[in-house]
């Protein structure tokens, strides 16, 4: 981090008022203190490579020009994580440096983040021998090819066939339709020269469900797409523009067979159909990825939020008094309003990530033990969970964003590129609604369990107390309004329930039934999500080592997220808890002393992320608060600021002047 010698004088005040120690912060964020002095060891490595720097901002490079600067970069960077590993024998540690570097999305993104995953989770021990070890050292690039033009939710619905050849002990893939064609998989437009391709299964002309079979689609020389490939990039997108999404569709492209992936279910030389023990256990790839986007979340509404906080506190506009001084932005309560729960849930989604990853790890364990009592609740979850998370912070880096006024449209801020980064994880990996129903189908049998007395999973097991405990008055602490969160889920559930059954007394069948009460479905499984991010962020915090002066504001960052989201949501706890108007007033009057209370506090806890000048990216979020200097900086960098007079003024607007003359 930069010293604070030439610091803006409103941020060394912040800082100085600060009441706990920011590095005691940055260490319990993230992990432990060798895991700090790690992560910034390798940012330092990272960041010392001179041809990672960028010579002008990217938003100056054209389409194509910016591809090739995210893949040169990418490549450089793929060298310094393997030099890292050979010299240290392990992994980098987990790091956002990235950001830093291609600073919006890695071609490669999908080559490290499910290529190589869905080999090592898919594969058998054999194939897993075959492919990773070329796919880890980038002998071969790949992707995650799922999706189509015509279907992306519903993939039982994808039209790419594999037809068994029992001849050639091959596949033959195909995309017989336009709407067949694979659509979106990243890497796919011009990078990668393989792919996991997600199709249709046929033997024998019977289908067999879908998946996953490893293709070569380009030559590893020439990178010519092979003979029976058509392959190209889809074009600007809102974010993404570096992340080389593409389209690919086969004609009797063959593969051997030894190319389906088989950990699951397999198909014999003979074109022997052998069932895996639970056909969902191939969507294994998409429920590791949502647990991570939770933690991707975190991350992204901690980058808005210290580029906002730290904006807010050197811009000056306005007076609170008329006999101060302009007062700084972030002494009104609005703009605290504005900003201090993007901060809170930062630190909700690293709790809720953290408890993801423990469920994901034991769910994993359990099932290479052929357990799979677990795995509903895990996609369940999962599903939830990256639904709301992926929502909620999109809205929160765009509330930082429209908090910086006129400044935070410039692209230099990185908050519109933060934005369209943070907003498209609401649609990829799972379409937000379609992946609530899929936690909505969970609840409503969680709740017929529950009817019938039946031990829930931990999950829902609040479903049961709330049976039993309706009745309690209502506590205006933190454990009181976690409970009344998972009243208003009780509530929710059981009246979504009551509705299907409504519809279907009215002689309507099940799906149906299901349609029409989707809405309220839908809203259950948002209710479930916010009990259980209420409750294991609160208990998060109850059950952390930090000391008594971090404590106290951790506890008032996860208190203001409760009460934000009380008052957010009151009409549904009035609906569904026992909460009354007199205690939603006394909530109102914390919420609002919450704000007050944490406001000398707001630099501090940002600076608590740690993330570098380089990974913010933006002229308002610097560490030294140069803003307005910073603005001008990358405004004279602008190509049109490179010349006096643009050659537009001799073509067009002087003869439109002197044609105005006659
Ligand atoms: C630890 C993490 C580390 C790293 C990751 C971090 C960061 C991310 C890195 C890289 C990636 C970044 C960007 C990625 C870019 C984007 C990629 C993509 O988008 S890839 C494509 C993703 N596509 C989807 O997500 C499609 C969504 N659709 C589906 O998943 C399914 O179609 C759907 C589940 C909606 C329905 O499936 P269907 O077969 O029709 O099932 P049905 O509804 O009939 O339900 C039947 C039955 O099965 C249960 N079930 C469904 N899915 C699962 C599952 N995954 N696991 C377990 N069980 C499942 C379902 O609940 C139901 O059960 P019941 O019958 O109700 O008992
Ligand atoms: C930036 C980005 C990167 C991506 N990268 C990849 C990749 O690398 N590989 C890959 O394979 N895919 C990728 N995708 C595709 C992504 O996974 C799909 O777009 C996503 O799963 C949603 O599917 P869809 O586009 O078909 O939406 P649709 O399902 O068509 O959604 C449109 C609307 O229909 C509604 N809807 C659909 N089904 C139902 C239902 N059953 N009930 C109620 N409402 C419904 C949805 O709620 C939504 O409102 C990417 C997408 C994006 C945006």
């Amino acid at each position: 981090m930069s010293t604070e010698t030439k610091c803006n004088p409103d941020l060394v005040r912040e800082r100085a008022k600060c009441t706990f120690d920011v590095n005691e912060l940055i260490n319990l964020f993230y992990g432990s203190e060798k895991a700090t002095k790690e992560r910034r060891h390798f940012e330092d490595a990272v960041l010392a490579v001179k041809e990672l720097k960028d010579a002008i901002p990217e938003e100056y490079l054209s389409h194509k020009e910016r591809y090739e600067n995210g893949v040169r970069k990418a490549t450089i960077l793929r060298d310094v994580y393997r030099d890292y590993k050979a010299k240290h024998n392990r992994d980098p540690p987990p790091n956002q440096i990235t950001k830093a570097v291609i600073k919006d999305i890695s071609p490669f993104l999908l080559h490290n983040g499910m290529f190589v995953p869905t080999i090592a989770g898919q594969g058998t021990p054999e194939q897993q021998a075959e492919w990773l070890p070329k796919a880890e050292s980038m002998q071969i690039i790949g992707t995650y090819a799922q999706t189509e033009l015509g279907h992306g939710s519903f993939i039982r619905g994808l039209e790419t066939i594999a037809t068994y050849d029992p001849k050639t002990e091959e596949f033959v893939l195909n995309n017989p339709t336009l709407t067949s064609f694979k659509w979106w998989p990243g890497g796919l437009g011009s990078t990668v020269n393989h792919c996991v391709v997600v199709a249709q299964l046929y033997i024998n002309g019977k289908s067999h469900g879908i998946h996953p079979f490893i293709a070569q689609i380009r030559d590893l020389d020439t990178h010519k797409p092979l003979p029976g490939v058509k392959v190209g990039e889809i074009g600007p997108k809102m974010g993404f523009q570096t992340a080389n999404n593409g389209f690919l569709g086969f004609d009797n492209f063959r593969i051997p067979r030894k190319n389906m992936l088989m950990k699951n279910a397999q198909v014999l030389k003979d074109g022997t159909f052998v069932k895996g023990i639970n056909e969902k256990l191939t969507y294994g790839t998409m429920v590791m990825v949502r647990v991570g986007i939770v933690g991707d979340c975190s991350f992204y509404a901690a980058l808005a939020a210290t580029i906002a906080v730290r904006y807010s506190a050197v811009r000056h506009q306005s007076h609170i008094k008329a006999s101060e001084p302009e007062a700084q932005i972030l002494d009104y309560l609005t703009q605290q309003h504005k900003l201090f729960i993007a901060v809170a849930s930062s630190h909700v989604y690293r709790n809720a990530y953290l408890w993801m990853e423990k469920m994901y790890t034991n769910v994993m364990k359990e099932l290479s033990q052929d357990k799979q009592d677990n795995l509903p609740e895990l996609h369940a979850t999962a599903c939830c969970l990256k639904a709301v998370c992926s929502r909620d912070a999109g809205s929160l880096v765009e509330e930082c964003r429209l908090a910086c006024g006129g400044h935070g449209y410039m692209a230099s801020s990185n908050l519109p590129l933060t934005y369209g980064v943070t907003i498209a994880a609401v649609t990829y990996e799972g379409e937000r609604t379609v992946l609530l129903l899929q936690t909505a189908r969970y609840l409503m049998k969680a709740w017929m369990a529950a009817l019938k007395g039946k031990v829930l999973s931990p999950s829902v097991s609040y479903l049961l107390n709330s049976l039993k405990e309706s009745k309690k008055p209502w506590q205006n602490t933190p454990e009181g309004i976690v409970k009344g969160f998972q009243h208003v889920s009780f509530g929710k559930v059981k009246a979504a329930y009551e509705t299907i059954q409504k519809y279907m007394k009215q002689g309507k069948d099940y799906e149906d039934a299901w349609n029409l009460a989707s809405v309220q479905l839908v809203k259950a499984s948002e209710a479930h999500s916010r009990a259980i991010l209420c409750e294991v962020s609160w208990e998060a915090v109850c059950s952390s080592s930090a000391s008594p002066n971090l404590s106290r504001v951790l506890q008032q960052l996860a208190q203001l997220y409760l009460t934000y989201w009380t008052l957010e949501t009151s009409g549904d706890l009035l609906l569904y808890s026992n909460i009354t108007k007199d205690d939603l007033i006394i909530l109102r009057d914390k919420y609002e002393e919450l704000l007050v209370a944490i406001r000398p506090n707001a630099v501090g806890l940002v600076d608590g992320f740690d993330l570098r000048d380089e990974i913010l990216n933006s002229t308002l979020g610097s560490y030294d608060g140069r803003v307005y200097e910073r603005l001008m900086e990358e405004a004279l960098k602008s190509p049109l600021n490179q010349e006096t007079v643009n050659s537009s003024f001799h073509k067009y607007l002087k003869p439109m002047m002197e044609k105005a003359k006659l």
